[in-house]
């Protein structure tokens, strides 16, 4: 592989497209027999906008948003998507030409201006919008655009496509983000001369627009999580399940990616000798609060690396159930794979990773069973499912289907429907890993990153941790 992935997404031939009026009698439907009001939709539809850039232009590198927000509702959403990239840490900038006197527009301009965020006039703005902004939000036109762009916007986007077409030679031009339309766009047609903006990005919301169809930029989104059952019916839309929690799903092609081009930048307060704690269990403990405090999806889940007596490793995913200055704790398959490497060879070593925190932990040491009493008292405390699927479950064997499992976890479930205690299965329990190493890692810029390592040494009989400092 010529180091090229494509990532995934939804496939863009599933999901409904809407004409220009189809899209006016959604809003309508919404606002009218529905119950939502303009400024409901329009602060979902801002968030969904902000949300879609934060996903794929980060505000570390693309912090210098200008949003250009036109007289009706995509001006409204660009005003709120600017709100909300505040909040996310970017710097945004508005320029509002043509304002609505309306109590919601004079609001969110009144919100902006109270973020000390910048309105520039359309005379304010630099010549050459590329040195000065790293995004610029096309707020300008949405699905009621017909015609031609009249002034002060005809000259906006005449620069925006002029932008693009000048740096073609520049390192980092600019990314043009459009909401719901790239504004000039026939709405149904697209873009009809050839001539017209080129967004890096589009959000679509409620259901893409026809002229969509013809915008074949890297990322196409779709926002406004909200359309409800009625008309989703109605129109016979088929839209594309939003992600978990997520206000927008990524549409349309794939984006390529150069693997070889990806990499992050850490940038984290440093990590000093001083501060760390002198037992390396309390430093772990102290690392692991802030992982959950910092909302990390599973601080617990951590690789663990084992190798039989053949000497080769291997490596899977396990969740930590407790530590303390005895070690580190979880369970399993005493059967597995992992199960028979232990047996083999007690050594092995555990890594966590917490991403947004730029933090590694990297423990190695021996490792033993834990009691049985305390498998037993662990194994009752997970749900009933759980208890269930690990009497099915011989871990690491080659099963013959899917629906093999699902036969056996109903037998037993229909088998201990009345019964009060599951028995754990022998061969299921935990294992303790008694750390000789732990290492503390930082992630800093320029990969000059911290490594404090600390190992067990004896002093005048005493067993002390010894602190070392590791290059990046
Ligand atoms: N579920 C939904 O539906 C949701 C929709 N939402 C958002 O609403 C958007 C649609 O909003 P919208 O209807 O206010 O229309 P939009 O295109 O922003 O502006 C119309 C303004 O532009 C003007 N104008 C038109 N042509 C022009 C020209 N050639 N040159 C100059 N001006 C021109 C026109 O003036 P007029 O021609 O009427 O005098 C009017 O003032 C939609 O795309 C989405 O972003 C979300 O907020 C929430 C959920
Ligand atoms: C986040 C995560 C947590 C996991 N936690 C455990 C666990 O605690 N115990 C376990 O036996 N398997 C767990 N698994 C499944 C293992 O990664 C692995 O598939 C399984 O234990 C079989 O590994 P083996 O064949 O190497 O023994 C987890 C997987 C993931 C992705
Ligand atoms: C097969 C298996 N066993 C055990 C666990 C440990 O988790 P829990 O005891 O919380 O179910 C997991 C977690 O993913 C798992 O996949
Ligand atoms: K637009």
């Amino acid at each position: 592989m010529a180091g090229r992935l494509e990532s995934c997404s939804s496939d863009p031939s599933s999901v409904s497209y809407l004409t220009q009026r189809e899209a006016a009698e959604i809003d309508e439907e919404l606002m009218g027999p529905l119950g939502f009001s303009v400024d409901q939709l329009m602060e979902l539809a801002g968030l969904s906008v902000a949300t879609s850039i934060a996903e794929v232009y980060k505000a570390s590198e693309y912090k210098r948003v200008l949003a250009i927000c036109g007289p009706g509702n995509n001006g409204g959403d660009g005003l709120v998507a600017a709100r909300h990239l505040f909040h996310f840490g970017y710097k945004p900038y508005i320029c509002y030409p043509k304002r609505t006197p309306k109590p919601l527009y004079t609001g969110l301009v009144t919100q902006l201006e109270s973020l000390r965020v910048p309105f520039l006039s359309v005379e304010d703005l630099p010549p050459d919008l590329s040195t000065e902004y790293d995004i610029l939000l096309d707020a300008v036109f949405g699905f009621s655009f017909h015609g031609a762009a009249r002034p002060p916007f005809d000259d906006i986007l005449r620069r925006l496509i002029g932008m693009r077409k000048s740096d073609q030679t520049n390192k980092k031009s600019p990314v043009i983000v459009s909401i719901d339309i790239p504004s000039g766009w026939h709405v149904e047609e697209g873009d009809i001369s050839g001539e017209g903006i080129k967004p890096d990005m589009l959000v679509s919301l409620t259901a893409p627009k026809l002229c969509a169809k013809q915008f074949h930029g890297p990322h196409h989104f779709l926002g406004g999580r909200f359309v409800p059952p009625p008309i989703a019916e109605k129109y016979n839309l088929r839209l594309p399940p939003y992600p978990g929690a997520s206000m927008c799903v990524h549409i349309g092609k794939a984006p390529q990616v150069d693997i070889s081009a990806m990499r992050e930048n850490y940038i984290s307060p440093e990590f000093h000798e001083e501060e760390v704690d002198a037992d390396p269990i309390k430093q772990f403990c102290k690392w692991f609060e802030e992982a959950v405090a910092a909302g990390l999806r599973e601080a617990n889940a951590m690789a663990l690396s084992t190798a039989g007596k053949d000497g080769k490793p291997s490596s899977r995913m396990v969740l930590l159930k407790g530590v303390d200055e005895d070690g580190f704790v979880w369970y399993t398959n005493y059967e597995s794979q992992k199960g028979c490497q232990l047996s083999e060879n007690p050594w092995a070593s555990l890594l966590f990773y917490w991403e947004s925190l730029n933090r590694q932990v990297r423990v190695e040491g021996s490792v033993e069973k834990v009691s049985n009493e305390e498998s037993e008292k662990y194994f009752h405390s997970r749900p009933h499912g759980s208890q269930i699927g690990a009497i099915v479950s011989k871990q690491s064997s080659i099963v013959p289907g899917r629906q093999v499992l699902h036969q056996q976890y109903r037998e037993l479930e229909e088998k201990f429907s009345n019964v009060n205690l599951i028995p754990k299965p022998e061969h299921w329990g935990g294992y303790r890993l008694k750390p000789e190493l732990i290492e503390f890692w930082q992630g800093q810029q320029s990969r000059l990153h911290d490594r404090l390592q600390y190992r067990p040494q004896e002093i005048d009989g005493r067993q002390v941790w010894k602190i070392v400092r590791l290059a990046p």
